[in-house]
């Protein structure tokens, strides 16, 4: 799987911990930055990550921020992304089963690394359930058009 992640200020400590996650486990990823913890807009690194999962540059993408909200509902504006924001277990499996979401959204300032990563690994690992479920996401993206 062709994985990047993305953060602003306010989610670079977290993004920096879920990448020594990854590397950890041997998943390879892409950085688009933000690369220091200098203040930044999170819309411009949404924009930059979700359009490269949308032309298939990447398969999915991590996307965190403060509170993982902003950068989320930026993430959602390109075509085709379905960006969850998940702080708990359950929702990042069914973000996967249900939604076939290809962005993984957290907020820095809202969980901790040890409960991000477990999320982080969830996500990862769930495949999409098809079926009914892939019945309205198709209607979901007629709707983005
Ligand atoms: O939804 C937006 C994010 O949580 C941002 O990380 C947050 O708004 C940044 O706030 P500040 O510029 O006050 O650090």
């Amino acid at each position: 799987m062709k994985l990047v992640i993305g953060s602003d200020h306010g989610g670079f400590a977290l993004k920096e911990n879920i990448k020594g996650y990854l590397q950890e486990e041997g998943i390879e990823f892409t950085d688009y930055g933000t690369l220091t913890p200098e203040r930044c807009d999170y819309p411009v690194i949404a924009k930059k990550v979700a359009e490269a999962v949308a032309d298939g540059t990447f398969d999915r993408g991590i996307l965190i921020c403060g509170t993982g909200i902003g950068i989320g509902i930026a993430a959602n504006k390109v075509h085709g992304i379905r960006a969850a924001l998940c702080h708990d277990c359950f929702s990042a499996e069914y973000s996967r089963r249900h939604n076939d979401a290809n962005i993984l959204t957290m907020g820095e300032r809202v969980i901790g690394p040890g409960l991000a990563r477990e999320i982080v690994k969830i996500w990862l690992d769930t495949p999409f359930d098809g079926g009914r479920h892939a019945v309205r996401v198709g209607m979901i993206n007629e709707m983005d058009k």
